[in-house]
């Protein structure tokens, strides 16, 4: 879809399809065409990551989450448990299922009854249409809790991606320092997790998935049914997000410091990820300095060649802008 420009989403599937990927366009929530992918393949595995993301334009959008999210995950089981063998699935819930939760760090056996947006709802909600799936009908099913995945190839939607966008055109950004008032104040942190450490957890999750108990929608004994957090257990402010950024793109931020809206957003989030740990060999060694330095990297190769060349040659940038991919006018102050 175009919730953000699918020509990013068409340079990824390009990667894809580079390493021998078959890529294929379509609607998860579309049963027919999953119904003929399933009887072309016997798939022994599904990683499901299609949705809705985002917690914010949920205030906009609220029915593509349901459509996305809800009706695309009910798609998706149905079409696995009619299949004759039944693949085992991985999928991505969301560190948002923790919502208003103030225990941390966050773990498993925590609450997830309190969300704070509609995504987190929908998250919720797959989870426990999961959980009735393997009940009936025997399929494996792990759900993993990804807390604010960013890296190369990311969502543009996502503070630390237009923070670099607006940071480098010299325009304002909106930092949330803080939520509640008095005594009660808490700073805005984030468990930001690099997308390599994330997909060494998806693969881990994959590789002890076990098999689905079923075929052709008949169950015939107990199946793994798991939830797990994938974080990086090292909380870090957004403030701290933007001052990196200043430093690698050479560039200070033009900020607007503001107490955080009640726009779906949480105020913290901590994993705690010893379960992964122990039971997928999942170890993420990717601190945020290290992480966001590759994304800028890539940011600037990708949308802004010129600035990139110049950044290595000269270690600073120019000042004078230059035309980016997205046509946009970026200039290093
Ligand atoms: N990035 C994060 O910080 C984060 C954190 C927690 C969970 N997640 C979850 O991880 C998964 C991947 O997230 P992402 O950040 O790569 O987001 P993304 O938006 O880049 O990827 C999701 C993809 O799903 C596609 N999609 C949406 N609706 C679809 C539909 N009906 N049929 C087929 N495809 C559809 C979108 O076009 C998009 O390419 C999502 O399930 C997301 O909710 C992401
Ligand atoms: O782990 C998840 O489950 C979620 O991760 C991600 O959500 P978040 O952690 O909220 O990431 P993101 O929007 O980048 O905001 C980062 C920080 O910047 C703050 N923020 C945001 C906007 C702004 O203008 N200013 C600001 O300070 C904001 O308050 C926050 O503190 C995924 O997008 C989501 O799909 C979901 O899956």
């Amino acid at each position: 879809n175009d919730y953000y420009d699918p020509a990013l989403k068409r340079g990824r599937a390009a990667l894809l399809a580079r390493s021998g990927v078959y890529v294929v366009d379509g609607d998860i929530a579309d049963a027919e065409l999953l119904a003929k992918l399933f009887d072309v393949a016997p798939f022994t595995h599904v990683l499901h990551l299609a949705a809705q993301a985002g917690v914010r334009h949920a205030l906009v959008d609220p029915m593509s989450y349901v459509r996305a999210n809800v009706a695309g995950l009910v798609a998706l089981l149905e079409a696995a448990r009619a299949a004759d063998p039944q693949p085992a699935i991985v999928w991505a819930s969301s560190s948002s299922v923790y919502g208003l939760n103030s225990h941390v760090p966050f773990s498993e056996h925590d609450r997830t009854d309190r969300p704070a947006s509609l995504y987190a709802a929908t998250k919720k909600a797959g989870e426990e249409i999961a959980h009735v799936y393997n009940h009936i009908y025997g399929l494996s099913l792990t759900a993993l809790r990804f807390f604010t995945v960013y890296g190369p190839w990311g969502r543009p939607d996502m503070a630390y991606f237009f923070f670099t966008r607006d940071i480098l055109a010299g325009r304002p950004i909106t930092v949330y320092e803080s939520s509640g008032g008095g005594t009660h104040q808490t700073t805005i942190s984030r468990d930001f997790t690099y997308i390599d450490d994330i997909v060494k957890g998806c693969i881990g999750a994959l590789d002890t998935a076990g098999r689905s108990t079923g075929s052709g929608g008949k169950k015939r004994g107990p199946a793994p049914f798991r939830t797990y957090n994938l974080g990086n257990t090292s909380p870090v402010p957004v403030t701290q997000l933007v001052d990196l950024l200043e430093k690698m793109l050479k560039v200070k931020a033009v900020r607007r410091v503001v107490k955080m809206p009640r726009n779906g957003d949480v105020p913290y989030t901590h994993a705690n990820i010893s379960l992964a740990q122990r039971e997928l060999g999942y170890r993420p060694s990717t601190d945020l300095q290290t992480g966001l330095k590759k994304f800028v990297r890539w940011y600037l190769e990708y949308y802004n060649p010129e600035l990139a060349v110049k950044q290595k040659q000269h270690g600073s940038s120019n000042g004078k802008g230059s035309r980016g991919r997205n046509g946009s006018t970026s200039s290093a102050r």
